[in-house]
Order: C-alpha cells, then sequence, then structure tokens
C-alpha cells in the first residue's frame, strides 16, 4: 500500500519511521511518502491560509496550494495509469477532521484494502470545503473523525488512522492470529490478558487461565468480552447481533 500524507508539520509524522509501521515501510509493505503543503505555496511568504468568508475566527487553508499538491500526487499514483483503464480506480483522500464519519475499526479494514491513501492534514479552521468537491473527480474523498472532540490539526489523527489501517495490511503485523482477537474485531471489546507471575502482589491470575482447558477458556474469554462490552460500551451491544453475543456451541 502507498500512503502518501501532506501537512504543514512534515516533522509530526517522524512516528511512522518507529515500530511495526517504520519495519513495514523498510521492508517494502507500505510505502508512506509525507510532504510539506508549504511547497506548494508559491507566493514570497509561502502562505497556506487566509481569513474567512463571511467573518468568525481563525483562518481558513487556502484551496490552490491543496490542489496542486493532489494533482502532483494523484499524478504520479500507481493507480493513474488506471485512470483510463475500465478499473477506473482512484485514490482514497482520507481528511481527519471532526466533521466526518466516525472511524471505526470497520472503516480501517476497508481502507486497508486501499492500494493508495493520500491523508490531507487540515489545520487552523479547516481547509476550504471547495477542495473536496473538487478532489472528487481524481479522489474517492472520505472525511473521518476519530471521535467527538477537536485538535489543533489533522496529524495526530492521521498518525492514529496510518496505524490502524497499516497495521492490517497483510504482512505488517507479524502473527495475523493477533490481529483476529483485538477489541472491536468482532465488535466486543477484548478480554482481559495476563502474564507471569501467577500470583503478584496478592493479585491472582484467574484459574481458568491456568487449567489448560482450553474449550473453557475460550468460553470464559467470550464471557468476559461481553461483560466488559456491556460494562464499558453498551452502545456496541446495540450494533451487534446476537450470534455474536450468545454463546456459540
Ligand atoms: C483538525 O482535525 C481534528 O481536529 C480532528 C480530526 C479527526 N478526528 C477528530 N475528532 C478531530
Amino acid at each position: 500500500m502507498r500512503i502518501d500524507v501532506v501537512t504543514i508539520f512534515p516533522e509530526y509524522l517522524g512516528a511512522l519511521d518507529v515500530s511495526l509501521i517504520g519495519k513495514a515501510r523498510r521492508e517494502g509493505l507500505l510505502e508512506i511518502r509525507v510532504h510539506d503543503l508549504r511547497e506548494h505555496a508559491f507566493d514570497r511568504h509561502r502562505t497556506v491560509d487566509d481569513t474567512p468568508y463571511g467573518g468568525g475566527a481563525g483562518m481558513v487553508m487556502k484551496p490552490e496550494p491543496w490542489a496542486l499538491a493532489l494533482e502532483q500526487i494523484a499524478a504520479d499514483s500507481p493507480l493513474a495509469l488506471d485512470a483510463e483503464g475500465e478499473t477506473g480506480r482512484r485514490p482514497v483522500l482520507l481528511v481527519p477532521t471532526p466533521s466526518g464519519q466516525l472511524f471505526r475499526q470497520q472503516v480501517a479494514q476497508e481502507l486497508s484494502a486501499a492500494d493508495h491513501l493520500v491523508v490531507a492534514c487540515g489545520r487552523y479552521e479547516g481547509i476550504d470545503e471547495r477542495v473536496f468537491h473538487w478532489a472528487q473527480e481524481q479522489y474517492e474523498v472520505r472525511l473521518v473523525s476519530l471521535g467527538d472532540y477537536v485538535l489543533n490539526g489533522g496529524e495526530v489523527a492521521a498518525l492514529a488512522m496510518v496505524e490502524a489501517i497499516g497495521r492490517l495490511v497483510p504482512g505488517v503485523v507479524g502473527n495475523p492470529e493477533s490481529l483476529v482477537e483485538e477489541s472491536h474485531s468482532d465488535g466486543l471489546l477484548e478480554y482481559p490478558v495476563y502474564t507471569k507471575p501467577s500470583s503478584w502482589r496478592g493479585h491472582d491470575v484467574p484459574e481458568i487461565l491456568l487449567s489448560g482447558d482450553h474449550g473453557k477458556i475460550a468460553a470464559w474469554r467470550h464471557e468476559q468480552q461481553v461483560e466488559r462490552t456491556q460494562r464499558r460500551r453498551p452502545d456496541l451491544l446495540e450494533r451487534l447481533d446476537v450470534s455474536t453475543v450468545a454463546q456459540e456451541d
């Protein structure tokens, strides 16, 4: 998967050189390029923002630098060859914004199948809305939110989304089994985990986990998932079908 990130703070994306995502880049599983939006602003001060039409506080990101950056990336896309082809596949333009669709594991799963993701990190009061309409021709535009809160810019959200998506790309996580039993992978929160020592400062590991009875352990873990989800995220249960909650025989 090819991922391009456009930002006025490229250094913010340095975290993508570390750990599993960094390793996947070095192994060629993920090709991640970070672009400085200011390189596409051509006035003397490399201006990327201006005052909002209609008044109001703060500044809005100008459309032209974004269009120049996104045009250059689209032209360089591995999908560019398809633009004229019958598939006509377009890169996904992922825009982290508090006004977007909620980013959930299912969205990460869906986007992990994309060939080319371009992440637009807005700052200030946001990006001129016309950019998202203009970009429709060359991109599948997806405005996505991490939750109901506001950040100073899209970079932190971009890091979270790139990690959540990138780790689902085959080969990035060493043991794909570990992706199966994570929180939200089956719609439930994950079960509690323990390691040695079995007794620690008066706190013991649940006996069932020391029994070696894998059937009972699996049943206990599922019960824990359902109980935790009921207690911490009852909203998730409303979205689930009964079979996931009911103990499979
Ligand atoms: C500037 O971006 C944000 O404030 C943002 C992005 C994604 N999710 C959010 N909840 C906020």
